[in-house]
């Protein structure tokens, strides 16, 4: 997979054809899931490249000034996923004050029509353009216009709700790390760096990227080095340091992990330790 940031509103950035699925896709659940995967079996079906194109920051970032954001998935993360789902090529645009203003008809003349964009792939309830004025409908509408193709993909749901990185979000902060596979399609996980070492066998770690942390709490979680993974706790703090304990992994000062959350120790089990 080739990424390909842009940061000129209106530069020419593809010259093959492609199918080409739009949104901000933080986490890539499975509501993103199933969107890419119809914008992939299109372009197979059509000879076509499968693109994706994403925005970073988040467009809150620059709208409403929300500096410190928080992702399911930081943009390495993203990357990752999008590889793993077969996306030919990423472009990743910056979103700034420039690229919010672009009205809704000028970013479908710069972004899908001269990008040779044959078929553009997106959700129900996808926005873009100035103010979020540009919807579905006016999508639809330049689609038959402008002769391009266009998916809008239904709300995908679980018991009822709208899979979604907001619902995820709040899932992950309120600590429930055991409902995330229904909506993400994985458990959540979160790459960190090792600290110091304590006494009592825990290890101080750190974040790699601007993740969403589950609350405060004790979690069992899988830890992995990229050669072994075990099972262990994550202690997450209020104030301060965040630490592991990983019995049988012995980390070094400043290694890479991966933890994935599996569950929140009960606070039956917190008291009786
Ligand atoms: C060209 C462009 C301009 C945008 N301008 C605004 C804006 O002025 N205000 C706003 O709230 N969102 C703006 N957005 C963000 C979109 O409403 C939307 O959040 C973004 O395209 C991601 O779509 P998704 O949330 O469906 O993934 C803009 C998006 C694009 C592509
Ligand atoms: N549950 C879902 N079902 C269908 N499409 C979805 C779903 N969630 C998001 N999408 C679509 O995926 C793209 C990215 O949406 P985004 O706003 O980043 O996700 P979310 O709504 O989860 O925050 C948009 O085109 C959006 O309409």
């Amino acid at each position: 997979m080739e990424v390909i940031h842009i940061t000129q509103a209106s530069e020419q950035f593809n010259k093959e054809a492609h199918v080409m699925a739009i949104g901000f896709f933080d986490g890539v659940h499975l509501g993103h899931q199933e969107l890419l995967n119809h914008a992939k079996s299109l372009a197979e079906k059509n000879n076509v490249l499968f693109t994706a194109l994403t925005f970073s920051p988040h467009p809150d970032e620059v709208i409403k000034g929300d500096k410190n954001r928080k992702y399911i998935t930081p943009l390495p993360q993203k990357i990752e996923k999008m590889r793993a789902l077969g996306v030919d090529k990423l472009f990743v645009m910056t979103f700034d004050k420039a690229f919010a203003s672009l009205p809704p008809a000028d970013f479908i003349n710069d972004y899908i029509i001269n990008t040779h964009t044959k078929h553009v792939v997106v959700g129900f309830d996808f926005t873009f353009g100035f103010k979020a004025e540009g919807d579905t409908l006016l999508l639809r509408k330049q689609s038959k216009k402008q002769s391009f193709g266009l998916s809008v993909i239904p709300k995908k749901t679980y018991r009822n709700e709208k899979i979604s990185s907001t619902l995820l979000r709040r899932l992950i902060g309120d600590g429930e790390v055991d409902r995330i596979p229904f909506y993400l399609g994985a458990n959540y996980q979160v790459k960190v760096e090792t600290g110091k070492k304590h006494q009592t066998g825990s290890q101080n770690v750190r974040t790699l990227g601007s993740y969403i942390l589950p609350k405060a709490g004790i979690y069992f979680v899988k830890i992995s080095d990229g050669r072994r993974t075990v099972q262990g706790e994550f202690h997450r703090y209020a104030e301060k340091d965040n630490e592991i304990v990983a019995p049988g992994l012995q980390a070094l000062h400043g290694e890479e992990l991966s933890i994935l959350f599996l569950s929140k120790v009960s606070a039956a089990s917190v008291v009786s330790v």
